[in-house]
């Protein structure tokens, strides 16, 4: 394969998407630049690229939210150029979508989240026919083999089944009809491993039975272990289409980069990080030494019988310049223990110190004084919780070290413009500038901004939640390599997350949580991402599989 593999067109008669030529401005932002993809009949589709390239774009052009500028759109025959393409046409021919965040309502049974969108059915005087309702739900929940009552609130199904059930929704008015066109946004980015395992052989069934299904993923061992074809976006451009193909990851990558920086990836601190291999040989590692030895002015976190939320009893002690995982599923209480670090929660019982650069210990604090103790926390939800939306990328930037432009005239904005193009250049974030708005970049360049916001403040300890969720793979590997970094000066690292091959590439430990309580401390050889999979899924976990008649 080529760097610019020249597609291998597919059958005129298979396609059933075509996109052509595509081209779409934001500003002065080319998101789209004569973009194509072509989607056979039942084939697993790969939308790939990295942040900001323009894959998100794509399907908001599809779905209708965004109007292309140039290019023409062809579903099941019919074509359109796009400044006359209507979305409702687009459907009628066949596309259905399911973004990220799924559209369901948590505290609606599964059934009235179907009625919600296809309307409830009523008899005489405007009744609700709940039983017509129920039965035809359940049909469907087996037709997609979801092992789920139409009653239960989706709130209590575990995350691949909400999912599937959001699939399941988005073709229910046309169930069974092979014109379907499936289109997912990123449907495992917050689905641990063996969740995402769920869903993806269940896609993959439904392609095996002639439905088309394209799909957004960072994940590239996923996308590789259950696409048929790939397309490759880079600058808003297609830089490969390989139909019919078995890429490796490697090949994947140097696409989405160019040849040249997939070498300097290659080479990255965190090796294997690309290759879906446990990242160090396991047994070259060193045994973390059991963190009740280190010396006490060396302890940076002492938790003590943590109780609170699904926290019950946890004890953690984490030494200078460590850098430990915590690996859980769902509910076992990973972004509780962090929130509760960081004082946003407060403990039932139990005890929370610090201990800050100056080597002073702080007890149970909030949030502002856990930050003037040299505490950062990157929250799993980023762009919701971490970032000011309606200001600039230089603003969200510089939010949280403000103080260092004061000076007696003044606002340095120099300084700031400088230090604000420095680390966007440095994290690699695809911006028209820094000044343009936080809510013009694609998610996983807002995460990069969130992420660079703290770790300038250079923390002695951080708290991190799931911090590549939607990030690409080249700067996945420039985050590793910055938290390292921090490592190795000194700062604390905890991170939580349910990349589990993130937690083995990344942490010297990692502590398993199970319903609350530490279940299992791993280091050393034992720090594989199988045995990770097993320890977090062990006993405590819900028996049912989601599937019915699921292999696994
Ligand atoms: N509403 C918008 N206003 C201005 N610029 C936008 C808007 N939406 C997207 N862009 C820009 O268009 C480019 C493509 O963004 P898009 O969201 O399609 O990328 P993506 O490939 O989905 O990225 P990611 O993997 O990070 O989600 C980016 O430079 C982004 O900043």
């Amino acid at each position: 394969m080529t760097e610019t593999a020249s597609p291998k067109a597919p059958a005129a008669t298979d396609v059933v998407l075509r996109v052509a030529g595509l081209t779409k401005r934001f500003g002065a932002t080319l998101a789209l630049d004569k973009a194509d993809l072509a989607l056979r009949h039942g084939t697993v589709h790969a939308l790939v690229g990295g942040n900001g390239c323009g894959k998100s774009t794509t399907i908001k052009v599809l779905a209708g939210v965004h109007r292309g500028d140039e290019g023409r759109i062809e579903v099941a025959g019919t074509a359109w150029d796009v400044d006359a393409y209507d979305p409702r046409a687009g459907r009628a021919a066949g596309l259905r979508f399911v973004h990220q965040d799924l559209g369901l309502f948590p505290q609606l049974s599964i059934a009235e989240n179907f009625a919600f969108d296809a309307g409830y059915p009523t008899g005489p005087g405007g009744r609700v026919q709940w039983r017509n309702l129920h039965r035809r739900v359940a049909e469907l929940l087996t037709t997609y083999e979801i092992d789920a009552d139409p009653r239960t609130p989706v709130g209590a199904l575990r995350p691949a089944q909400r999912t599937l059930v959001a699939i399941c929704r988005a073709l229910q008015d046309q169930e069974g009809d092979e014109r379907l066109i499936l289109i997912l946004d990123e449907p495992t980015a917050t689905l641990p491993q063996h969740e995402s395992d769920v869903l993806l052989e269940a896609v993959r069934r439904r392609a095996d039975q002639g439905q088309t299904v394209m799909m957004v993923s960072h994940r590239m061992p996923e996308v590789l272990s259950v696409c048929d074809d790939f397309t490759v976006f880079r600058d808003g451009r297609t830089v490969a289409a390989l139909v019919g193909q078995r890429p490796t990851e490697h090949e994947l990558v140097r696409h989405m980069t160019g040849a040249a920086l997939a070498r300097t990836i290659d080479e990255s601190v965190v090796p294997g990080a690309l290759d879906g291999d446990t990242p160090v040989p396991a047994d070259d590692r060193p045994a973390a030494e059991p963190a009740t030895a280190a010396a006490d002015d060396d302890v940076v976190l002492r938790v003590q019988d943590l109780h609170g939320g699904p926290l019950r009893g946890v004890d953690l002690e984490l030494r200078r310049g460590e850098i430990v995982g915590v690996a859980g599923l769902v509910g076992s209480g990973r972004s509780s223990l962090l929130r509760t670090i960081f004082g946003e929660h407060r403990p039932a019982s139990g005890r929370v110190t610090v201990r800050d650069a100056a080597g002073r210990v702080h007890a149970d604090g909030d949030p502002r004084t856990r930050m003037e103790a040299g505490v950062a926390m990157v929250p799993e939800d980023r762009a919701g919780e971490a970032a000011f939306a309606e200001l600039t990328i230089r603003d969200n930037l510089s939010v949280t070290v403000r103080r260092k432009y004061w000076r007696l005239w003044g606002m340095s904005q120099r300084q700031e413009r400088a230090d604000a193009a420095d680390l966007v250049a440095r994290y690699g974030v695809r911006a028209a500038s820094a000044d343009a708005p936080f809510t013009s970049l694609s998610g996983g360049n807002q995460q990069k901004v969130v992420l660079a916001r703290w770790l300038q403040r250079q923390p002695s300890l951080l708290l991190l939640d799931e911090p590549t969720q939607g990030v690409d793979v080249m700067s996945r590997a420039d985050i590793y390599r910055t938290v390292q970094e921090a490592a190795a000066g000194g700062c604390t690292v905890l991170v939580a997350s349910s990349d589990l091959l993130e937690l083995c590439s990344l942490c010297e430990r990692v502590i398993v949580l199970q319903d609350g309580r530490v279940a299992a401390h791993v280091s050393g050889a034992q720090l594989t991402p199988d045995h990770l999979t097993v320890l977090t899924q062990s006993t405590t976990e819900p028996p049912s599989p989601t599937l019915q008649g699921a292999s696994r």
